[in-house]
């Protein structure tokens, strides 16, 4: 349920399928519903989006928004809910799962996850590596909530080192601490990486994306290659190394030349033999939504709980013979699945697997609409469902 966020007034989904399709004109508020799904998920939501963005803004100000969602969980059901605080705070963000206060993303985690593709990632290969680094960064942490802490204590004394160096270092005690913990929290991150790196490959080995093109990913990354010919303590210590060699030119350089944060993700069409940066964008489109398949595979596998996949103007940008192979796909995939498009008969090959709801002009709420091959009323004309 939803009530004043963004666009949405109030407007309820109840799933009863594992594939919902949400149709509706540009503007209507898709994108929006998708991103308050993945706000009950752990993370800051699908387009990492300020707290107080989510407020539904109207003349006479921006509204304390709520979304709220029922899970069936493999130990019974439960509930979390999210939304601006009871102290109208709008630049926080309560989180509570059964009524209690969540203390730490890890215990969200461990109930829900939820991966996305947005069209903002269409130039995923084409932008720079932070773009693709952050991607893998989320599929390492829906699997490994601890990855986030260890990304961010990395980057954390990365920039505190920066500034020693550019300010002229003349602290070599608290430089090393600072180098260390770079060494430490980057080979846990890029260890976390490759493993994810390689977790994948094998899921799609296994054919998880069904008929979608096998793609294969590697990640480029100095650390990771150190981890392949040493032990993690070894690497450390030639992480440390090269840092301490490197104060120098990083010092001239204004950045941290070697360390974890240059790690990237490459991604290869095996059919056509090409990297992925070289494939057309329905090529990439479709490399990705091959490597999402596998991924929420592997959540399933490992968690024992179904992902929330969350694919937003996906099947409007595939051919018909790759929107085919992708519902074949979804519909063997244990995960509870959300598509967007601003055309309903883009789904007509998803037939009855799907449940399908229109979103209305001007954020006017979100209708259910009957399942394809049922008979429509003569007037269709179906009630917004509005109250939460
Ligand atoms: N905080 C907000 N308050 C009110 N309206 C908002 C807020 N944030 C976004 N909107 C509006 O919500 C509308 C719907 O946005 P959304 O991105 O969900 O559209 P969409 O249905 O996915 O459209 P498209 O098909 O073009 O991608 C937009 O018109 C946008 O201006």
């Amino acid at each position: 349920m939803l009530q004043d966020f963004r666009n949405h007034a109030a407007a309820e989904l109840r799933c009863e399928s594992a594939i919902v399709v949400v149709a509706g004109e540009n503007g209507s508020g898709k994108t929006n519903l998708l991103e308050a799904v993945s706000l009950l998920g752990p993370g800051r939501g699908l387009r990492g989006a300020r707290n107080a963005e989510f407020c539904r803004h109207t003349a006479a100000g921006p509204l304390p928004w709520a979304v709220h969602g029922r899970f069936e969980g493999p130990f019974g059901p439960f509930e979390v809910g999210t939304g601006t605080p009871p102290d109208g705070a709008v630049d926080k963000r309560a989180l509570r799962l059964d009524g209690m206060p969540v203390r730490s993303q890890a215990e969200l985690a461990a109930q829900v996850a939820a991966v996305w593709l947005t069209p903002q990632m269409d130039r995923l290969f084409q932008e720079g590596a932070s773009g693709r680094r952050r991607f893998l960064d989320r599929l390492v942490w829906a699997l490994e909530p601890t990855h986030a802490r260890e990304v961010a204590s990395h980057d954390n004394a990365m920039a505190q080192r920066n500034r020693l160096l550019s300010q002229g270092g003349h602290d070599p005690g608290w430089l090393s601490s600072l180098e260390d913990a770079m060494a430490r929290h980057g080979v846990a991150a890029s260890a976390a990486r490759l493993a994810m790196v390689n977790r994948l490959n094998a899921a799609l080995e296994a054919g998880t994306a069904g008929a979608f093109p096998a793609a294969r990913c590697a990640l480029s990354c100095e650390v990771a290659r150190m981890l392949e010919e040493q032990p993690a303590l070894a690497a450390e210590d030639a992480l440390r190394a090269k840092l301490l060699a490197n104060r120098g030119r990083d010092a001239a350089a204004g950045l941290a030349t070697a360390g974890a944060h240059r790690c990237d993700l490459l991604m290869r069409h095996i059919p056509k033999d090409l990297p992925a940066e070289m494939c057309s964008t329905g090529e990439q489109k479709a490399l990705l939504v091959s490597v999402v398949l596998a991924h929420a595979a592997l959540i399933a596998a490992a968690r024992g709980f179904a992902p929330i996949l969350l694919l937003d103007e996906v099947a409007a940008h595939l051919d018909v013979p790759r929107r085919e192979a992708l519902f074949a796909a979804l519909r063997a995939l244990p995960a509870q699945v959300f598509l967007t498009g601003t055309e309903m008969a883009v789904f007509d090959g998803l037939g009855g697997a799907a449940q399908r709801f229109g979103t209305g002009e001007n954020g006017s709420g979100v209708r259910a609409l009957p399942p394809l091959g049922a008979e429509l009323p003569r007037n269709a004309d179906y009630p917004v469902r509005e109250g939460l």
